[in-house]
């Protein structure tokens, strides 16, 4: 069946047709003209959108997303006339889903602007490896750092991941490896914490056999392991400066030697890195090397706190209780998912998960209330107010406001726009603020 409609000229729809990845034909009015037959395989009759707004099939707004607070690749596409690309949460006949969408101008022969092609890219379809999209989020700060694993997946380009214990490092290095073209090859995540010489040159490198006492027989190391595929070291900042040269030596040379032998080996791994700690402060303090650095943050990736994307631990919630008590169809009150929203997560993620976790066995019934949760003390030590904050510690007055209007922004759910009005700030004013 051909969902063409009038005015498609007959070659445009057949190149749609010939090409891959779903896509649809949309009009400057953001009127959908056409479905290629990528699109009609996974979505069957495409008659339900011809002639709709592409804004009101994906979002359901009555308006086009700039409007609705979300950026717009079709006008960023109609106003520079270069494709333009974002990272939407859209409505699609399977749910809601990630889709990496590509909005290409297509010109008419006195070179006006005709269409958009509009291509659209389902994150979870190229992951294979189970769980590795399970990163669950819709708030701004999460989808700004998926589109940046999205966009930074298919090269070679190590990626380094910044962010505080908890906020799902690991997740976001097993979603670039699932999102490559390495995604089925192996995953290698190394432990680099805690790493003596000895450990760290066997573990990484292999050894033969004989090379020491109890090296009964030829062990492959993690890097010989992750060939093809991607190598995650987790914890990075945590290795001793000399060892820090054998990781550089590896990276610059792309080549190592087991442990005991002879032979040069070819490293084929892409990189990802992890860590909590702060490298540019480290580096400043001689204890991590800044020719090290340079090699591995090329592309740095940052993972936002918890504390940072309040509005998604109702979502994130509700997906914990289903993995963590399958079968047990669990629900929070109200009362339970405002508290939830009320802590500082000082653990992030694997807080709340643990929080839940703790919760799930108190609950009797099928209800997580407020009593299965802690209460407020446990709160309050977590977060310091700014005037305990200051009773403890000497502050720089800017420094006691930057930690009171980001005590307040967490009060309010996150809503800047409701902390100026409150504060009486403009909502510029506001974000300096916030530092
Ligand atoms: N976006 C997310 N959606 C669902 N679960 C998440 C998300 N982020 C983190 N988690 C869960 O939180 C826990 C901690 O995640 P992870 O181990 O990836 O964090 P990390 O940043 O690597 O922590 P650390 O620095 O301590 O190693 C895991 O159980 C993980 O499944």
């Amino acid at each position: 069946m051909n969902d063409k409609t009038t005015t498609v000229p007959r070659e445009l729809q057949s190149l749609l047709d010939a090409l891959p990845e779903p896509r649809i034909l949309v009009g400057q009015d953001y009127r959908i003209v056409s479905s290629n037959a990528a699109y009609r395989h996974a979505f069957g009759n495409p008659r339900a959108i011809l002639g709709r707004t592409c804004y009101e099939i994906s979002h359901h707004y009555d308006k086009p997303c700039d409007q609705c607070g979300e950026s717009c690749p079709l006008q960023t596409a109609m106003t520079t006339r270069q494709p333009g690309r974002v990272l939407h949460l859209h409505h699609t006949p399977r749910g809601e889903e990630y889709v990496d969408v590509e909005l290409i101008p297509i010109q008419d022969e006195q070179g006006k602007l005709a269409y958009f092609v509009e291509t659209m890219r389902f994150l979870h379809e190229t992951g294979d490896q189970p769980g590795a999209l399970g990163m669950e989020g819709r708030s701004p700060a999460f989808t700004q750092m998926l589109a940046l694993i999205n966009r930074a997946a298919p090269a070679m380009t190590p990626v380094l991941l910044l962010g505080e214990s908890g906020t799902g490092k690991e997740l976001a290095a097993l979603a670039l490896h699932a999102l490559s073209p390495r995604r089925n090859k192996p995953f290698v995540p190394v432990d680099c914490s805690g790493m003596t010489e000895s450990l760290f040159e066997s573990e990484l490198f292999g050894y033969e056999k004989g090379a020491f006492t109890g090296a009964t027989r030829r062990k492959t190391g993690l890097v010989e392991a992750a060939a093809g595929g991607t190598l995650f070291l987790d914890e990075l900042g945590d290795i001793p400066l000399h060892l820090q040269v054998k990781l550089l030596r590896l990276l610059e040379s792309g080549t190592f030697r087991r442990v005991g032998g002879v032979e040069t080996l070819r490293a084929d791994f892409r990189l990802v890195a992890a860590t909590h700690r702060n490298l540019e402060e480290m580096m400043d303090a001689g204890t991590f090397r800044r020719d090290l650095y340079y090699r591995i943050a090329a592309f740095p990736v940052h993972l936002p706190a918890l504390r940072e994307r309040r509005e998604d631990i109702p979502l994130l919630a509700n997906v914990m209780l289903e993995r963590l008590a399958p079968g047990r169809p669990l629900h929070l009150t109200e009362a339970a998912a405002e508290q939830l929203m009320q802590y500082s997560y000082p653990g992030n993620v694997r807080e709340l998960r643990n929080l839940l976790e703790r919760a799930i066995l108190l609950a009797d019934g099928d209800t997580i209330d407020g009593r299965h949760l802690p209460t407020g003390p446990v709160l309050a030590r977590n977060a310091p107010t700014p005037a305990q904050a200051a009773r403890e510690e000497i502050l720089p007055l800017e420094e006691v406001e930057r930690r009171y209007v980001r005590q307040a922004l967490q009060r309010l759910g996150g809503d800047k726009r409701e902390l100026a009005r409150r504060l009486g700030l403009s909502e510029r004013t506001l974000y300096r603020k916030l530092g």
